[in-house]
C-alpha cells in the first residue's frame, strides 16, 4: 500500500513504541475476549451449583482483568502518543523542508496559513491512520477468528449467519467509497483555507484598527464561513449515512441473534450461559466488522492527506548546484531578460558587471524592477529569466547558491521580516558565528538603546508585534547585514524608516567597507546617491537599448 511505504520512512524510526503500543493493545484485547467467556460460564456454573466459592473466584478474576485493562489502556495510550506525535513532526518537517526549496514563485498565489495547515492535518492524518492500523488490524483479524472458532463449538448456524454480514458489509463499503473520498477531500480543501481566513483575522489587526474596518472584516470572516460550511455539511451528511447504515445492519443482526437464539434456548439446544457468551462476542464482532468497515473510511481519508501531500512533494525543488565560492569579486549579468509568469516583460536583453570595491546604486520609478533585478542577482529567480548570470565568471545554476548567500552575501530587504523570537536571534539569524562586541558596536552606530525594551537583547519580538517600531526593524535587517560581514551586500531601500543621524552613520559604514565588498543599494536618498560610483535607472535600463548606468 502506498500511504503505509510513503509513510514507512518516518515512522520506523519509532518502531520501538510501535511494538510497545501492539503489545499493550494485545494484553488488552486478551482481556476483553475472556471476560465474555468467563461471565457466560459464571452463569452456568452458578444456575448449576448454586456455590459461594463460585461467586468469591470469579469475582477475583473479574477483578484482575479490570485491572489488567485500565492498566494496559494507559500503557497503550502512552506509547500511541510517544510514536505518533513524533512520527508526525518527522512527516511534517520532512514536507516543509521540501517546501521552503521550491521555487519563489510557487508561494506567489499560495498562503502560508493555508499551506501550514494542509501539511499539519495530513501529516496528523497519514501517520495515525498508519500507526493504528497496524495493531488494529491484528487486533480485530485476532478476534474475528477467534470468536468464529468459540462460536462454530457452541452454534453453528449462528456461525454461518453471521459469515453472510461479510459481503454486505463489503458491499455497503463499495457504495459508499467515492462520494466518502470525494466530499473528504473537498472538506479538507475548505477547511484549511478557512483557517487561512481566521488567521487573517487578527493578523492584520492594525490594518483592521487604521481603517476601523470592523464591519468589512467581520463581513469576510462570515464569507469564508458560508464557503466553508457547505463543504462540512456534505461531508457530515456522508459520514453520518455511512455509520447509521453500520447502525442499521448491526440492530438488524442483533435481532436475528435474539430470534434465533431464543429458538435454540427453548428447544434446549443452547444455555443461557452459552447464549450470554455469544451475546457478547457477537457484539464484539460487530466492533470488528464495523472497524473493518471504518477502515475502509479512515483509508479514504488517509488516501486524500496522502494526495494532497504528493501534490506538493511533486513540485521540484529549485536549482542549485553543487560548486562552491569562498569569494566573490564580480557579479555579470549578460543579456538577462524577466517576467513574471509570462506576463509583461520586466527585464529585457540587460548586461551589467558589479566589482569589488564599488558602490552600485538602483534607482528607477516604482514598479520597474529594482527589487527583480536584486532577486535576480541574488539567484532567487533562479528558475525564470534567460541569459546569463555569473559569480566570479561561473554561471550562478552551477553554484550552490544556499552555501554562498549564507556566507558571503548578506541582504536587508525592503520589508524585513522578524523572526517569533528575541532581539538577539533576529540579528543574528543564520549567522555560524558573531562577536557581541560587533552587536554593541553596531547597536550603537545606528542609535539603538537596547535597554528600552523590557529584557534588552533577550525581549521577544514577533512580526505582529506591536513593541517595535518600522525603523527598529530595518535598524535589526541592517545589522544583521553588517554583523556577517559578506562579499555582496544588498541594501533594498534602507533608509526608508531612518532618521538622518542614522543615515549619516550607515553612509560612514559603507564607505568603510566598500573596499573589500561589492555594495548594491536601491534607494532614492540623495546622499547615498552622492557616495555611489555608478547608478542603475531602472526605468531607463531595463525595457530599452539606453545606456544602462547613468554615473
Ligand atoms: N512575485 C511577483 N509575482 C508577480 N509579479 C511581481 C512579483 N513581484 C513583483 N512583481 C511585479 O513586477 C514589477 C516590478 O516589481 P519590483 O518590486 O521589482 O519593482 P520596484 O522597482 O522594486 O518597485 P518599488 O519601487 O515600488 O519598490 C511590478 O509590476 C510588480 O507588480
Amino acid at each position: 500500500m502506498k500511504i503505509f511505504k510513503f509513510a514507512k520512512k518516518h515512522i520506523i524510526k519509532y518502531k520501538f513504541f510501535i511494538f510497545l503500543f501492539l503489545l499493550s493493545n494485545i494484553v488488552s484485547w486478551t482481556m476483553s475476549i475472556l471476560l465474555p467467556y468467563i461471565t457466560g460460564t459464571y452463569i452456568d456454573l452458578l444456575l448449576k451449583f448454586n456455590s459461594m466459592k463460585t461467586v468469591g473466584i470469579f469475582s477475583i478474576e473479574l477483578l484482575a482483568i479490570g485491572i489488567i485493562s485500565i492498566i494496559t489502556s494507559i500503557l497503550s495510550n502512552y506509547f500511541y502518543i510517544k510514536a505518533q506525535t513524533n512520527a508526525m513532526f518527522d512527516l511534517n518537517a520532512h514536507i516543509l523542508d521540501h517546501v521552503k526549496k521550491m521555487p519563489i514563485l510557487y508561494f506567489n498565489d499560495k498562503d502560508s496559513t493555508y499551506l501550514n495547515q494542509r501539511i499539519n492535518s495530513d501529516c496528523n492524518t497519514i501517520t495515525s491512520f498508519v500507526i493504528n492500523s497496524f495493531p488494529n488490524i491484528i487486533i480485530n483479524s485476532l478476534t474475528l477468528i477467534v470468536i468464529f472458532c468459540v462460536f462454530s463449538k457452541i452454534n453453528i448456524y449462528l456461525t454461518l449467519l453471521l459469515l453472510i454480514l461479510i459481503p454486505v458489509y463489503l458491499f455497503i463499503y463499495k457504495l459508499f467509497e467515492r462520494p466518502l473520498y470525494d466530499y473528504g477531500y473537498e472538506y479538507k480543501e475548505s477547511q484549511s483555507s478557512f483557517f487561512s481566513q481566521m488567521d487573517e483575522q487578527l493578523y492584520n489587526i492594525d490594518l483592521i484598527k487604521l481603517n476601523a474596518a470592523f464591519d468589512d472584516s467581520s463581513q469576510q470572516f462570515r464569507n469564508s464561513f458560508l464557503e466553508f460550511f457547505p463543504s462540512v455539511l456534505k461531508y457530515s451528511k456522508i459520514s453520518y449515512l455511512f455509520s447509521s447504515t453500520d447502525s442499521m445492519m448491526r440492530i438488524a443482526s442483533q435481532v436475528i441473534l435474539f430470534f434465533f437464539g431464543g429458538t435454540q434456548i427453548i428447544n434446549k439446544k443452547l444455555s443461557i450461559g452459552q447464549f450470554t457468551i455469544m451475546s457478547s462476542y457477537f457484539n464484539m464482532i460487530m466492533n470488528c466488522i464495523s472497524f473493518f468497515l471504518n477502515f475502509g473510511k479512515s483509508y479514504q481519508d488517509a488516501l486524500v492527506s496522502y494526495n494532497r501531500i504528493i501534490e506538493i512533494l511533486n513540485n521540484p525543488k529549485e536549482i542549485n548546484g553543487s560548486r562552491k565560492l569562498e569569494s566573490i569579486n564580480t557579479i555579470e549579468l549578460y543579456n538577462v531578460s524577466f517576467s513574471y509568469n509570462n506576463s509583461s516583460t520586466i527585464i529585457e536583453n540587460f548586461s551589467y558587471e558589479f566589482n569589488k570595491g564599488k558602490i552600485y546604486s538602483i534607482i528607477g520609478k516604482n514598479g520597474t524592477g529594482k527589487s527583480t533585478l536584486a532577486k535576480l542577482i541574488l539567484g532567487i529567480l533562479i528558475e525564470y529569466y534567460k541569459g546569463k548570470i555569473y559569480y566570479n565568471d561561473i554561471e550562478i545554476k552551477d553554484l550552490d547558491l544556499y552555501d554562498t548567500r549564507k556566507k558571503i552575501i548578506g541582504v536587508s530587504e525592503q520589508e524585513p521580516k522578524l523572526m517569533s523570537d528575541t532581539i538577539l536571534n533576529n540579528i543574528t539569524y543564520g549567522l555560524n558565528t558573531y562577536d557581541y562586541r560587533d552587536i554593541d558596536m553596531f547597536l550603537n552606530i545606528f542609535n539603538m538603546n537596547i535597554d528600552n525594551f523590557k529584557n534588552g537583547i533577550n525581549t521577544n519580538i514577533y512580526e505582529s508585534s506591536n513593541n517595535i517600531s518600522g525603523g527598529e526593524k530595518l535598524k535589526f535587517s541592517l545589522i544583521k547585514t553588517f554583523l556577517k560581514d559578506p562579499d555582496v551586500i544588498i541594501l533594498d531601500e534602507p533608509t526608508s524608516a531612518l532618521d538622518t543621524n542614522s543615515i549619516d552613520n550607515l553612509i560612514n559604514i559603507l564607505q568603510k567597507i566598500k573596499k573589500d565588498k561589492i555594495i548594491i543599494i536601491i534607494t532614492h536618498n540623495q546622499n547615498i546617491l552622492n557616495i555611489a560610483d555608478e547608478i542603475i535607472d531602472t526605468s531607463y535600463s531595463f525595457n530599452s537599448n539606453s545606456p544602462s548606468f547613468v554615473k
